[in-house]
């Protein structure tokens, strides 16, 4: 049977990237994904704005919202000081088989812990079956669509704490227009925006960060 797109993206990992080097596995996706075929990685530009949020956050509970192949899983889970840990939702089956394998490959799969299914249904099973309390940051690269609902069902939930950091992927191209002025119309966010371009293209896109005031 034909392979997917991001089976050849594993399987360029694997024969390109060193195992137990996350920075390798990096550089590997973004070579073949700007060389041989695009694919919604979030990319090494938007990925230094992760990085420095990231880094600025220190989390001790990161949650991203969409894991495709596990790029930005990495990207993540590679800075998390120790005992910290990353929970990343993935509601198609195909990329989460690929991720849990770039997760291993890389050496993180001890920090992540990758849970499958849709969004809205993982979310308010955090606290009781996953362990959590409250999410320090939120990495939001899903169905745009979901980006709003998902921050109100956050909310709901009670999952985030005074100072809890989200991060939206795309907020210009695909686009995220009810989550941008839900957030930045809401008295509990301070917002901030990241210019940037679409991974591996021309193209203008943006990262949006939100931090919950309480
Ligand atoms: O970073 C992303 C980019 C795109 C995208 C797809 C087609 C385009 F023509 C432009 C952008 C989709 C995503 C879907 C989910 C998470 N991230 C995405
Ligand atoms: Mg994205």
């Amino acid at each position: 049977m034909n392979q997917s797109k991001e089976e050849r993206i594993l399987n360029f990992v694997l024969q390109n990237a060193v195992r137990g080097d996350p920075c390798s596995v990096l550089e590997a996706i973004d070579k073949y994904c700007s060389q041989k075929e695009w694919s919604m990685n979030v990319g090494s530009e938007k990925g230094l704005i992760l990085d420095k949020v990231v880094e600025e956050v220190s989390p001790s509970v990161a949650l991203e919202l969409g894991t495709y192949c596990g790029y930005s899983g990495v990207r993540i889970a590679r800075l998390l000081k120790a005992g910290a840990r990353l929970l990343t939702v993935e509601f198609n089956p195909a990329f989460a088989a690929v991720a849990k394998q770039v997760f291993e490959f890389a050496g993180v799969q001890d920090k992540v812990k990758l849970i499958e299914g849709p969004s809205d249904e993982i979310i308010p099973q955090l606290k009781k079956k996953y362990e959590v309390d409250t999410v320090d940051f939120v990495f939001l690269d899903h169905w745009k669509d979901r980006y709003k609902p998902d921050t109100i069902l956050l909310q709901e939930c009670n999952l985030l704490r005074k100072g809890s950091v989200l991060l939206a992927d795309n907020v210009i191209i695909p686009g995220a227009p009810e989550f941008l002025n839900y957030v930045r119309n809401n008295s509990h966010f301070q917002c901030t925006n990241y210019p940037a371009h679409l991974e591996y293209m021309k193209a203008s896109d943006a990262m949006e960060k939100a931090v919950f005031l309480g």
